[in-house]
């Protein structure tokens, strides 16, 4: 039987506004602990293949009274059907955008929806729009802290997952979609997973944008930059997004990445004056000439668990600095991807999972 639960919750405690959350049992492996108390308050938890939720004050209900489909075909005013996502716990609040070009909501109720605390809890929100210049779709996201990055790599697998579950349709499809990187093409694969044609890496340093000069060809390869009195060892590859990838110091000194301390460096790379438009870093150990270790601080979100763009820009910054060959597996600590920078058309290609968390409202 699938089955769905709901739990009333405060958004922004001093406006007094609720938020509401609805789960279904797709994707669950077990429903240990879960006792109906459809009146009554009760903690439970349950568990997924991937993750473990925990919810209070909660009341259930049959899903034969609410299927997917007509659940996110609800159209009350005042109340925004989502559905959460996630890629390697690169998590995302995925919202059928499909009849409007303009975000359903503000950049400011986005950071309200992403806290992990008062909301949902995500890194981003993202946005399932209109396509545009022939196009099945545009592609919008929103950081957890409301700035629009031109692309994010995890979340368009996941917003191919999701036009899939709400197009209704089964096995493998690719779809065209716009984003702020130009055009990107999804295909999801009999497996389920997604491989992504991300396009062409940019490398011209006014281009990712950064003002370290650039050097042959224009480009940002092993250049130093000094942070907090410590010379990296840096390349600057935009995927649509601009990235700052490290192997090390300029001293020669390898990194080992699970010494990091992420959360006192990676604001500091995000925030350097190099970097106009801010940067996402990716901090990396090379495992082997097919194999990469890294850890992301993001742009707008902090330490994630996964960044795909961030994990397309490391191989290119590695085979420019003759570190690996074109086609690595990318451990992140949400798990690997898959990626190859192809010779033949100079595009990158991404594959990796996609996976459905759960549907859920919130009262706007
Ligand atoms: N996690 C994403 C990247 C999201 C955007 C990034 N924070 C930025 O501001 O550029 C990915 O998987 O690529």
């Amino acid at each position: 039987m699938e089955i769905a639960a709901t739990r009333t919750l405060t958004l922004s405690p001093p406006q007094s506004r609720q938020f509401s959350h609805t789960f279904f049992s797709k994707n669950l492996v077990s429903l240990p602990s879960l006792r109906f108390n459809p009146s009554g308050r009760r903690n439970f938890s349950f568990k997924s293949t991937n993750l473990r939720v925990s919810a209070t004050s909660m009341s259930a209900f049959a899903a034969e009274k609410l299927s997917p489909e007509t659940f996110l075909d609800k159209k009350e005013s005042g109340i925004l059907h989502f559905v959460k996502y996630h890629g390697l716990g690169n998590d995302f609040i995925l919202i059928d955008n499909r009849d409007s070009s303009e975000p359903k909501i503000a950049q400011e109720q986005a950071v309200k929806l992403c806290d992990r605390n008062f909301g949902v809890g995500a890194d981003g929100v993202i946005f399932a729009m209109p396509g545009v210049n022939g196009t099945d779709y545009t592609m919008r996201i929103f950081n957890s802290d409301g700035s629009e990055p031109e692309m994010c790599g995890n979340g368009v697998r996941c917003f191919a997952r999701f036009i899939a579950e709400i197009e209704n349709l089964q096995g493998n499809h690719s779809f065209t979609i716009h984003t702020g990187a130009g055009l990107i093409i999804p295909e999801i694969q009999d497996d389920g997973q997604v491989k992504v044609d991300m396009g062409e890496p940019i490398l011209r340093a006014e281009d990712v944008p950064t003002r370290l000069q650039g050097n042959k060809g224009e480009s940002v390869v092993a250049a130093e930059l000094v942070v907090d009195g410590v010379s990296w060892n840096v390349t600057c590859v935009s995927m649509g997004n601009p990235h700052c990838i490290t192997f090390g110091t300029k001293d020669g000194q390898d990194l080992r990445v699970d010494e990091l301390k992420l959360s006192e460096i990676g604001p500091k790379f995000e925030h350097h004056e190099m970097f106009p438009a801010r940067t996402n870093t990716e901090f990396v150990e090379v495992l082997s000439r097919s194999h990469l270790k890294m850890r992301v601080w993001e742009r707008g979100a902090g330490a994630t668990l996964a960044c795909g763009t961030g994990a397309c820009a490391l191989v290119v910054a590695a085979v420019l600095e003759g570190r690996t060959d074109r086609k690595c597996t990318v451990d992140l600590p949400g798990g690997p991807l898959e990626i190859e920078w192809k010779e033949e058309d100079n595009h990158i290609y991404m594959t990796g999972p996609a996976d459905l968390v759960f549907y859920g409202s919130a009262l706007l």
